[in-house]
């Protein structure tokens, strides 16, 4: 009878130590080329199933390993290369993570005016009746908590507005065509690359904000209106037009974009914003009939039509917001170390680039337990911090090597940099000063990649500017849909005046929050920053360590601000000397 091995072995059976000479060959030919060519005899295959059956299972907890490491020293010899731990794929998270898109907006097409004239009993001839076009959908970007990625608009790539319906006779205007809001996390750039008027041609003449001419800069919201929605509303009210722009009607979708945005879009949104912010406007609805009426021309046989929605394409770029950002080599121990820290599941593998983006751990500084909130009021959210792990930087990142340096941009509005340095490699020091030269690359806009330069510099520069209203946002919302209602919502988030937080309501758990708003990031060179040497278990490590003391105290040396450079040894693996790097990540916070 054939022998049946099992396909997959149980989970608590996994192999930890396996006898290679006798299942290397099965598994691995190219290993071991001689036996390579011959299928295992049943013998063969006998001798390795009891070879499984008698190896060392995978311990459930860390307790095991130093059991089974102080079985025998031979067994634990054999340990030292596979007792990395081994967390179950169930434990990652899944979801996709997108922090550049493109989008091209369509705002909505006018409905057109109507030709029509009363027509009752004994009236042959009524007066014109017919009704204006609706008015095209608006496009509006907001930024929300909740909201992580850009993945769900990279699905997108154009998103429309609904256009305006035509007017009817009776006097009946049409049908506003329901607007859009794109729902974005806090912390996206939104950068407009160009706009086009409805036949299709680049609209010509507008400055773009550069970041060179330095008065434009500083006097940057002066003269730059972002309308939120309300204004927008307004701003393109029939009223407001027929006052202040009589001829709009007439000039169409573009000129309405000229008065909304006279420049190009450019929002800075680090911190959720109170209503939608216009980003196109929909376009006029046509003028019905009556419109045309004058002393000369009683019946006037013609009506406007709707004017074209205008298109704008945009840049959506996503700056993940963390108190502390993890910056060190592949492999250096970022992953496990804020594994260890905090509850966040990130890959950890022996193996460089595990890490593909960026995870964001919260460590909560104050773990009392708070009574629940009595009806009517609010819970209070403990206090709390971010970590941001981004993959590793590798020598020469910034010429795009590896993964090159663009995740530092998740990091660039972090409060301090963590340096974690793994004290198994050669030098050390050299590897921290290869992460500084990687980082003075970033902040000098230095990118191997042209497109991403210009504007990745342009952003660092204009980053940490002010925006008016930040007040009322609603989180955990689709990305978008069309909005009905006319008025913003203003249930889930509130700004508390008062003490100057957000207070927010999280559906998941039902408990309301509160948050304070972000304060401005220093930039990148100028960051409070430390250094946590991680493997310390390892064995001759103390040596590097002491050089990477020294090399610290020559810094602070030079400095001269008399203030230490943090340099924690930890093993992250084994979860030693993480309290004390939590302490200091506080006390740079200014928790403690
Ligand atoms: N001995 C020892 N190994 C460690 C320690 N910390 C991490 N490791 C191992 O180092 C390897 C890399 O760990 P990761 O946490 O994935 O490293 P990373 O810096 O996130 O790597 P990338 O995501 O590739 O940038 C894994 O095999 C870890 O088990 C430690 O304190 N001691
Ligand atoms: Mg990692």
């Amino acid at each position: 009878m054939p022998l049946r091995l099992p396909r997959v072995l149980p989970q608590s059976h996994r192999i930890w130590t396996v006898q290679l000479n006798t299942w290397t060959p099965f598994l691995y030919p190219f290993l071991s080329p001689g036996v390579a060519a011959r299928p295992l005899t049943p013998a063969q295959s006998l001798l390795w199933c009891r070879t499984l059956s008698t190896t060392i299972e995978q311990p459930e907890s860390r307790n095991d390993i130093n059991l089974v490491q102080s079985q025998s020293a031979e067994e634990a010899v054999e340990l030292v290369s596979v007792q990395q731990p081994q967390h179950p794929h169930a434990e990652y998270s899944t979801v996709p993570f997108v922090d550049m898109q493109e989008l091209t907006l369509i705002a909505g097409s006018g409905g057109n005016g109507c030709v029509s004239f009363l027509r009752e009993k004994f009236i042959p001839y009524g007066p014109a009746n017919g009704g204006n076009g609706g008015s095209g959908g608006s496009i509006y970007v907001q930024a929300v908590y909740g909201e992580t990625s850009l993945h769900k608009l990279s699905r997108e790539g154009t998103v429309r507005a609904k256009p305006g319906r035509n007017g009817k006779g009776s006097s009946i205007n049409g049908k506003r065509g329901d607007d859009v809001i794109i729902r974005v996390p806090v912390g996206t750039v939104v950068r407009e690359i160009s706009r086009w008027d409805p036949v299709g041609e680049e609209l010509e003449g507008l400055q773009d904000e550069n970041v060179d001419d330095e008065s434009k800069q500083h006097n940057h919201h002066d003269r730059w209106v972002h309308y939120p929605r309300s204004a927008a509303e307004n701003v393109m009210s029939e009223n407001f037009m027929a006052t202040k722009y009589p001829k709009t009607h007439h000039l169409g979708a573009s000129t309405m974009l000229g008065i909304t945005h006279p420049r190009k879009v450019y929002l800075d949104l680090s911190k959720p914003t109170m209503e939608p912010v216009l980003l196109v406007p929909g376009a006029p609805g046509g003028l019905g009939n009556p419109n045309f009426v004058t002393d000369g021309r009683r019946r006037p046989k013609f009506a406007t039509k709707g004017g074209k929605g205008i298109r704008m394409k945009l840049q959506l770029e996503l700056k993940i917001l963390a108190d502390i950002g993890l910056v060190g080599l592949p492999n250096a121990g970022k992953s496990s170390f804020l594994r260890a820290i905090s509850r966040r599941k990130a890959r950890v593998g022996e193996w460089a680039f595990t890490t593909l983006a960026p995870n964001i751990g919260t460590i909560v500084v104050d773990e009392r337990h708070l009574p629940p909130p009595k009806p009517g009021e609010m819970q209070k959210r403990l206090p709390r911090f971010t970590i941001a792990d981004i993959p590793g930087l590798i020598a020469d990142a910034h010429l795009n090597k590896g993964l090159g340096h663009g995740f530092l941009r998740h990091i660039e509005r972090a409060k301090a940099l963590c340096f974690v340095i793994d004290l198994s490699r050669e030098d050390p020091v050299e590897d921290l000063k290869g992460l500084w030269r990687e980082i003075k690359a970033y902040e000098q806009g230095f990118s191997g990649d042209e497109g991403g330069s210009s504007v990745r510099g342009m952003m660092s520069e204009m980053s940490g500017e002010k925006h008016s209203d930040d007040r009322f946002i609603e989180p955990m919302a689709e990305t978008h849909e069309p909005k009905r209602r006319r008025t913003p919502t203003t249930t889930h988030i509130r700004f508390n005046e008062e003490d100057g937080t957000f207070e927010y309501f999280e559906p998941e758990s039902g408990f309301v929050f509160s948050q304070k708003p972000r304060e401005e990031a220093p930039r990148m060179t100028s960051k409070r920053w430390f250094v946590i040497a991680n493997k310390a278990d390892l064995p001759d490590t103390e040596g590097k360590f002491v050089a990477l003391q020294r090399h610290l105290e020559a810094e602070k040396e030079k400095r001269g601000d008399g203030e230490d450079i943090g340099l924690i040894p930890i093993s992250a693996l084994k979860q030693e000397g993480v309290e004390s790097a939590i302490d200091w990540m506080k006390s740079i916070l200014g928790f403690l």
